[in-house]
């Protein structure tokens, strides 16, 4: 039997950069990869996502500024995109497998079990570790209901060679309203079919509620308080049913949430709690066995699960194996976006003493290129400090990382007054937002 210090279960995002981590301080690590090497962020969830919102992007500018300058919107070719999407997911596996290889990191393709507290199986041997981190992510949970075969998910819909006339979108999520910002662009009419009122319920629903009229604008169509009951084929199409919706489309996408990959590990053999939400841990990330760590999407804590969440649990949890921390994991502001048309993003506290809340449409920043909206929310506290926000743009994604920093840093309107920032840009309003 070989024994590591750490095994490491998941080649994501968190896996990799604990592997990585725990590699470089010495220590003997292993990874075990179920499918692609990457994870999902790679290869079927963040980046390829942003190579279509690329195209978004530059279609949405033209078309702002139809009658100022051009007179066509381009056609966006999706399947000239999806060939360029390749470009970057089919290196990915082969290039982060060969990188934990060159970082002294022994790679394992397989299905492990554990069959013990410090012990598992994987291929027919078994392995043991003096600390293991699970790093399993999510994959896409699918509506129980009949003809539950026929729905896609955000993968398949990443991968389409071509992309169909009609798409019908189940969820208002993040994946739910990305998806149907893409489809829309690349030419497809969209259905967005949702069980309740509550979109992005997540977000400040007077923002979500201009996302959801400019799409509608750009002719996506929300159906709300729509419980779907069946998906129906027949032949190459498709009928969504509900009590009160019967909508024929060309391909089903569900995108109703992600479910932790905790199954298949057999996890109760090595005394490792789980729920509905993923692995249970405490405030240093560990399960209810103490040497058994869990990072990133697979953790069942309310952390939201984002890339950036999962590099920096990897990190935390590596200084506690190597004993170079003592300290509960505390995480720093979250920011987060919705990539959608235009974006919508959000940062700390989403309340406070003072609330600014400015529809910015017509400033220079924006009324530039014709952006059709631009709302610009900030919460500050009793000492006027910025202490949350939330930006409704084509800039959101950018602007709400300086709107981080400037939570971080504490700042009131005088500190932000002393900033000298390029201008003409969102950043450089800032001063005279609040
Ligand atoms: C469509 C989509 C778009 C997204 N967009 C963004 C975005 O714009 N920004 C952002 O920050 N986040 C985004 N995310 C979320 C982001 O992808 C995840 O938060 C991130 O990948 C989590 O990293 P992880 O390492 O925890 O898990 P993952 O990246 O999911 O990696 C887990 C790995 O474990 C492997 N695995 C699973 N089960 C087993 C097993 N039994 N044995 C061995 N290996 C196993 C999987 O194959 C996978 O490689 C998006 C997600 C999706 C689906
Ligand atoms: N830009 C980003 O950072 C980004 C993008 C995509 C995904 N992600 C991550 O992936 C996670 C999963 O995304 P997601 O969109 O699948 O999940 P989500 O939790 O954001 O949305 C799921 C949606 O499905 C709805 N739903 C649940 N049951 C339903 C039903 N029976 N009928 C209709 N709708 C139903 C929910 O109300 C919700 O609106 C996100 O929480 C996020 O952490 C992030």
């Amino acid at each position: 039997m070989e024994k590591f210090d750490t095994i490491i279960i998941g080649a994501g995002p968190g896996g990799l950069a604990a592997g990585s981590k725990l590699a470089a301080a010495g220590q003997n690590v292993t990874i075990i990869e179920n499918n692609l090497w990457g994870g999902t962020c790679p290869n079927r969830g963040c980046d390829p996502k942003k190579v279509f919102i690329a195209a978004v992007e530059a279609r949405d500018k033209v078309a702002q500024l139809k009658g100022k300058g051009f007179s066509d919107v381009p056609f966006v070719n999706w399947s000239e995109i999806e060939k360029f999407k390749e470009t970057f997911t089919d290196p990915v596996s082969k290039g982060s497998k060969d990188g934990a290889i060159n970082a002294g990191i022994t790679t394992i393709d397989g299905e492990p079990k554990f069959i013990s507290e410090n012990e598992l199986v994987v291929n027919e041997a078994t392995y043991s570790a003096d600390h293991f981190i699970i790093a399993t992510g999510q994959r896409p949970s699918y509506l129980d209901i009949k003809g539950k075969e026929n729905l896609l998910s955000s993968t398949d819909f990443l991968s389409l060679k071509q992309m169909p006339k009609t798409v019908a979108i189940i969820g208002a999520g993040y994946i739910a309203f990305e998806m149907a910002t893409i489809a829309n662009a690349t030419g497809a009419k969209v259905h967005v079919i949702h069980h309740n009122g509550h979109p992005l319920k997540a977000f400040d629903q007077d923002y979500v509620n201009e996302l959801v009229k400019q799409l509608e604008q750009k002719g996506v169509e929300f159906h709300f308080n729509v419980d779907t009951k069946e998906i129906v084929k027949d032949n190459d199409q498709f009928t969504i049913k509900a009590d009160n919706l019967n909508l024929p489309t060309d391909l089903v996408i569900g995108a109703t949430g992600r479910i932790p990959n905790t199954d298949f590990l057999d996890l109760t053999k090595a005394n490792v709690k789980t729920d509905k939400h993923g692995v249970v841990v405490n405030s240093k990330l560990q399960s209810s066995n103490d040497k058994i760590f869990a990072i990133g999407d697979v953790v069942s804590t309310k952390a939201p699960k984002l890339t950036p969440v999962a590099g920096f649990e990897a990190n935390y949890v590596s200084e506690v194996i190597l004993q170079e921390t003592t300290e509960d994991l505390q995480l720093p502001l979250i920011p987060t976006v919705v990539y959608g048309s235009p974006k919508l993003a959000k940062v700390g506290a989403q309340t406070g003493s003072k609330v600014v809340d400015q529809d910015v449409t017509g400033w220079f920043s924006y009324r530039h290129s014709n952006e059709p909206v631009a709302k610009v929310k900030i919460f500050l506290n009793e000492q006027e400090q910025i202490i949350g926000a939330t930006v409704l743009s084509q800039e959101a994604d950018s602007f709400i990382n300086l709107l981080t920093k400037a939570i971080e840093q504490k700042m009131t309107h005088q500190d932000v007054q002393k900033e000298i920032l390029a201008y003409p840009t969102a950043a450089s309003d800032l001063e005279y937002l609040f």
